[in-house]
């Protein structure tokens, strides 16, 4: 970094990831704990499995607002205020027995939850130089998940030895503490002061003295206004707060920058996710005919091989900008190959080969994060919030349309319940991602080449 005080981005980036890993805490919080929450609001499995849908649909749903608040009012207010909502949502569903209150909470935990991502993805082009991002980002995914190894067996504990409501309360309670860590330490910008600073109306000296440390033009995010599409008047302002939500839509999509890393995140990281939140355990119990344990240990598997892809490909994305959209399709192109040997495979397939899949698959998530990149270098500043919600909801639609259309094909053959349950139901279920991954990689081929000759006619340069 460049002068004085160069831990300040550092220590800004660690309580930022620390408030996403809380994120993912609360996320999550219900993954190991299903059998306990069916006896806790006397709920069967459709009903169990709507409070993680509804939580996803609420997370998609509120990227592209949460965007559009993020470059109005900055990433700290939209932290906080995140973390101000899954607490209240964890509050609720530890106190309350009533199911309609406690879909009320995971609204709110889905609503916080929706807040905190992109909020810190549009932190780190403040506070570090372009050659840094790519590692910055994926080490925050990696933290990210991290929150997941604590919400799954620790908090099962928790609740298994101090009861449902502490163990809520606990999150509740972890997520305010970082709050109120974030209120004294998380800046916008260097130069800017903390939440506690601007409420006191006196800014500190090291949040003065860190004006030095800003990024600047540096990073990939170039400041000018979205190009003109159709009839518009030229803006010249960077800042646009009266700009309509259509009208912004409109001029984000109208850039193949963004439009390829909105199918870049579409495309990487729903194998993993459908596969974490929701028919992983399903499929390795009631249809290869794991027992629980087993299964649970290749679900380890996977949070440690999609934590250790996030370590190869910060650097090598950073090394290698002019061929990341590629690593990232080689990743897509290599999971959707080791899922069709699975799904091909005659009978039960072999624990070596499903072990191979529980390593490839979750290197989409970590190859996700290339999308932000890809954002970061062709959304206009002003936009950058609406531009990364609008990403982000890549990924989320396409788990959200596989978690659905695998549910549905399975009652299709009338395999929808954990009694009805075999392998060949599930191996043509999970073929609906086959798809997805072919449309996905499709966008993303004639999206770069959009791309490529924008950026020529443009006179642009990837940084
Ligand atoms: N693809 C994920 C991030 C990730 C990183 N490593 C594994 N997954 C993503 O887009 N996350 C958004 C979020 O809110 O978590």
């Amino acid at each position: 970094m460049r002068t004085a005080r160069p831990l300040l981005p550092w220590v800004v980036w660690g309580v930022a990831a620390l408030s996403y890993a809380v994120a993912v805490i609360n996320r999550s919080s219900l993954a190991a704990l299903g059998p306990a929450t069916q006896q806790h609001f006397d709920i069967d499995a459709t009903t169990l499995s709507m409070f993680a849908m509804i939580q996803l649909v609420v997370y998609a749903g509120l990227q592209i607002p949460v965007g559009t608040l993020l470059d109005r009012f900055g990433a700290t207010t939209m932290i906080l205020t995140g973390g101000l909502f899954m607490a209240a949502g964890q509050t609720i569903m530890a106190t309350v027995a009533d199911v309609w209150l406690a879909i009320l909470a995971r609204v709110l935990v889905g609503a916080g939850d929706a807040c905190t991502f992109i909020s810190v993805m549009r932190l780190l082009p403040e506070w570090f130089s372009v050659r840094q991002l790519p590692v910055v980002s994926q080490l925050t995914g990696l933290i990210g998940q991290a929150g997941q190894l604590v919400s799954v067996t620790p908090l099962a504990l928790v609740v298994a030895g101090f009861g449902w409501t502490s163990g809520f309360l606990g999150v509740a309670a972890i997520g305010v503490l970082v709050m109120i860590l974030g209120g004294f330490v998380l800046r916008n910008a260097p130069g800017d002061g903390t939440l506690a600073e601007r409420l006191t109306g006196r800014v500190g000296r090291l949040s003065r003295e860190a004006r030095s440390l800003g990024a600047g033009e540096a990073t990939g995010a170039f400041a000018m206004p979205p190009p003109e599409t159709g009839m518009m008047p030229v803006i010249t302002k960077r800042r646009m707060p009266g700009l309509g939500f259509w009208d912004k839509l409109r001029r984000l999509v109208a850039l193949p920058g963004v439009r390829l890393a909105f199918w870049v995140h579409f495309t990487s990281p729903f194998a993993l996710n459908v596969f974490i939140l929701l028919w992983g355990t399903p499929f390795l119990t009631g249809g290869v005919g794991l027992d629980s344990a087993t299964a649970s240990g290749l679900l380890n598997i996977v949070v440690v091989s999609s934590m250790t892809a996030g370590l190869l490909l910060g650097p090598l994305s950073s090394r290698f900008v002019e061929r990341r959209v590629f690593m990232n399709m080689g990743i897509t192109t290599a999971v959707m190959l080791v899922w069709l040997a699975v799904l091909l495979w005659a009978g039960p397939p072999p624990m070596w080969l499903l072990i191979v899949l529980m390593i490839v698959m979750p290197f989409g998530g970590p190859a996700s994060m290339i999308a932000f990149e890809v954002a970061r270098s062709h959304t206009p500043r002003s936009f950058a919030g609406f531009g990364t919600g609008f990403v982000n909801m890549g990924g989320f639609i396409a788990s959200l349309l596989v978690i659905v259309l695998i549910g549905f094909v399975l009652d299709l053959q009338g395999a929808g319940s954990p009694d009805h349950y075999s392998l060949t139901a599930f191996k043509v279920a999970f073929a609906v991602q086959i798809p997805f991954w072919l449309c996905g990689l499709t966008m993303i081929f004639v999206e770069q080449r959009r791309t490529k000759r924008w950026m020529q006619e443009h006179g642009r340069r990837l940084r």
